[in-house]
């Protein structure tokens, strides 16, 4: 706290002897467990004892009501928070404390740790409160839902199952898309039996349960088509939009975000969405806004500290500029220096709102900025480019699990891309890292075992000069090579990686040829959407006689050959990226570090068992994807505090364990039967009340003032 600040110094030291007083009255109600807290199930001490106030006298005398939430969740299991409630004047408020062992921030710190939103109608309409007809009889009566809702209760599970069934009841993969986006965002034509307004948690649950199922969905490939409609999609913006406009202010554009702890923040410029080219400003924000929704649903981090932005520099897509109804800057991309200002202003806003340990996630950027945005902020900040890194760390360990089916060591191996930009180079880093450390050969010596083929043919020394600075430490000691087939059968790798983008370029000539110089071919097109898949499931499978070790960035469904069942597997960035986040925030690391990603590769190649390898898969099932997440986040927070840079300390015992506990889970939570103050022990604690709650008014106030925190009340 500044301490030339004009603080009103009386109202404080009462407030805080009163919160004191009242933190501790609190607290005996809390067990202490291995240094966790973990709420009773009795609720929040004296307040839940006393009910003689009609509501009308409550309205009338404008008196404080108190109701507090459970701890459990509606399915029993802990979730690690608890709500209070306290109403005034017939509007209530909800306030939100989670008390897991690794809080969101939101919940830690100085006095506002409170978030407020009414009760009534105004409650069925905040998605992060709202449970739809789960609202149960008593919280229907402390809550003024009564009539708002129709009078049968469901619960959350049966929430979930009709939910699924409506969004089966659709053929076209983006229908779905939208009805998944309606029970987050809109809620337009949800069944009355599930939720008449938007539900965050019933959202979220859906997704967990049937992961499989709905990744597809709100990931790519359906994504991708999201995106390309997302403007004609959408009415409501859904994350920040900064752009050229904002040049010199971005800092108070960041504070009209109404959620003030922010741990992760997706940000892109739209340039290269998927493999799909510049998709301008509002075309561009689904993929942050999907990656998001998968950090909270895959890794746990909490939905309110996740922010999507879109930077808005101009588009070069004609077609949008060219569109009366597009939403963007309508302007070429802004580049050079104008470009890197603006982004350099919006660094040093993040870390001025946010702090040190604010992960921002580079995304979509086209490569000609992303190397250099991430190679400039990452010994400043705390940033992680998915395209470059992420999967990097996910394809690595593929290869490492196919080791246990094809054979030989990393280094034993030769490996050849088609496409040699973010993915294809990322990649290309992380096996060279990886096999001179498990090998000792120089990085230099074991750079040579590996290819890069890009839009103008084999990258070779001849080329040097003209190529772009990440493509240079690729250009080997060869005669130039044009066609793709041509350099499989000269390089004779014993791997072919797709990060070109390019859909239908491993042809059948290029398969057969990769079956001919290899027993076990190992084949992963990685290009999204499936359009862009460098080939299909079928095609590698069928091509080889049933041979290649496949897997794919956008999922393929299982194929039959010669009278065996293929699953392919998806090698996609989705599977590292939450855990790898949910691993940096629950230990407070400040830098991303090559070895983290090593680190995340090797937990998730850990992670494949047998009965997978006999499947020929060399990824796990997504369905364990929580249970991946907290292996990765584990593996990742260990080596963090092995490299020092973790701030959480003391360095908890069990990770795998704290990662878990650490998770946002969807479950509803219980808003506890309303409490209202009477007699002398209730008055005496509805002025302890009153007093919190003043001061925490005046201090939000001041919060406001400094632009540090809001909206409070
Ligand atoms: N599976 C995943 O998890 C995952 C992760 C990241 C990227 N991807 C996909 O990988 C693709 C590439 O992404 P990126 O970020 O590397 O893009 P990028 O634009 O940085 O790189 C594309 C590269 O492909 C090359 N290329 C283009 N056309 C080619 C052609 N006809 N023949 C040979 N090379 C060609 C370009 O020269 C460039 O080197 C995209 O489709 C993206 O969706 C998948």
């Amino acid at each position: 706290m500044q301490s030339n600040f004009d603080w009103p110094v009386a109202e404080v030291l009462v407030g805080f002897s009163l919160l004191c007083f009242d933190f501790a009255h609190c607290l005996q109600n809390l067990n202490f467990k291995k240094g966790q807290r973990k709420l009773c199930k009795s609720g929040i001490g004296g307040w839940s004892s006393c009910s003689n106030f009609s509501a009308s006298q409550r309205r009338r005398s404008a008196s404080s009501r108190v109701t507090c939430c459970a701890p459990s969740s509606s399915s029993g299991k802990p979730h690690g928070g608890f709500v209070m409630e306290k109403e005034i004047n017939g509007g209530s408020t909800v306030v939100d404390v989670d008390v897991n062992p690794h809080p969101h921030p939101e919940d830690q710190g100085v006095t506002p740790w409170c978030i407020s939103v009414s009760s009534g109608y105004t409650l069925l309409r905040d998605p992060h409160f709202n449970k739809g007809l789960a609202f149960t009889e008593k919280e229907r009566d402390a809550h003024y839902l009564r009539g708002l809702l129709p009078p049968t209760v469901i619960s959350q599970e049966t929430q979930v199952k009709k939910m699924i069934q409506h969004v089966r009841q659709y053929q076209v993969p983006l229908h779905k898309y939208m009805a998944m986006m309606d029970l987050q965002h809109n809620a337009h034509g949800m069944p009355i039996l599930i939720s008449q307004e938007r539900n965050e948690r019933l959202f979220y649950k859906l997704l967990v349960d049937y992961v499989e199922e709905l990744l597809p969905v709100v990931y790519t490939p359906t994504v991708g088509e999201a995106c390309q409609k997302y403007g004609s999609i959408f009415m409501q913006p859904q994350g920040l939009y900064i752009s050229l406009k904002e040049k010199g202010r971005i800092l108070e554009v960041l504070r009209n975000w109404p959620e003030k702890n922010i741990q992760v923040i997706v940000v892109t410029d739209g340039e290269r969405i998927l493999g799909l080219g510049d998709l301008g400003c509002q075309q561009g924000m689904g993929i942050p806004v999907g990656k998001l929704s998968l950090y909270s649903a895959l890794g746990g981090v909490h939905p309110r500290a996740c922010l999507p932005i879109t930077i808005d520099v101009g588009t070069n897509n004609e077609k949008l500029l060219n569109d009366e109804l597009y939403i963007g800057l309508k302007q070429k991309r802004a580049t050079g220096q104008e470009y890197a200002e603006l982004l350099h202003e919006f660094m040093t806003a993040v870390k001025q709102n946010y702090g040190e340990k604010i992960l921002v996630q580079f995304e979509d950027f086209a490569n000609h900025n992303a190397f250099d945005l991430l190679e400039k902020y990452r010994s400043t900040h705390l940033v992680f480019n998915d395209d470059i890194q992420g999967t990097a760390s996910v394809v690595l360990a593929g290869l490492v699990a196919a080791l246990k089916l094809v054979g030989g060591n990393l280094i034993d191996h030769r490996f050849l891309f088609l496409g040699a930009g973010e993915a294809g180079t990322g990649i290309a880093e992380i096996i060279a890292l990886e096999t001179s450390k498990r090998s000792n050969v120089p990085l230099e010596e074991v750079r040579k075992h590996i290819w890069l083929v890009d839009s103008k043919g084999l990258i070779e020394s001849s080329r040097k000069e003209s190529l772009q600075q990440f493509k240079r430490p690729w250009a080997h000691e060869h005669e130039p090579v044009k066609e793709l087939v041509d350099a499989v059968n000269k390089i004779k790798p014993t791997v072919l990686i797709g990060t070109s983008g390019q859909g239908r370029t491993f042809t059948k000539e290029v398969i057969e040829a990769m079956a001919s110089h290899n027993e076990k071919p190992i084949i992963l097109s990685l290009s999204n959407p499936t359009s862009q898949s460098e080939c299909t499931a079928e095609e590698a499978y069928t091509w080889s006689k049933g041979r290649a070790i496949y897997a794919s960035g956008s999922p393929f469904s299982p194929v039959e050959y010669d009278g065996k069942v293929f699953v392919p597997g998806q090698s996609n960035n989705a599977y590292v990226f939450p855990g790898f986040g949910l691993g940096l925030i629950m230990s407070g690391t400040i830098r991303v570090h090559d070895d983290l990603l090593l680190a995340a590769s090797e937990a998730l190649a850990s992670q494949v068992t047998q009965e997978d390898y006999d499947k020929g898969l060399i990824y796990p099932p997504f369905r364990n994807i929580r249970k991946i997440s907290a292996h990765i986040a584990a593996n990742v927070a260990a080596k963090a505090y092995e490299l020092g840079l973790a701030t959480h300390l003391p360095q908890p015992k069990d990770l795998v364990k704290f990662a878990e506990s650490s998770m946002y889970t969807p479950d509803y939570r219980i808003y506890r039967s309303k409490v209202v103050f009477s007699g002398h022990a209730s008055c005496f604690q509805r002025c302890v009340f009153l007093a919190m709650d003043s001061v925490v008014k005046k201090m939000s106030r001041i919060y406001a003032a400094r632009g540090e925190y809001n909206t409070l009340t």
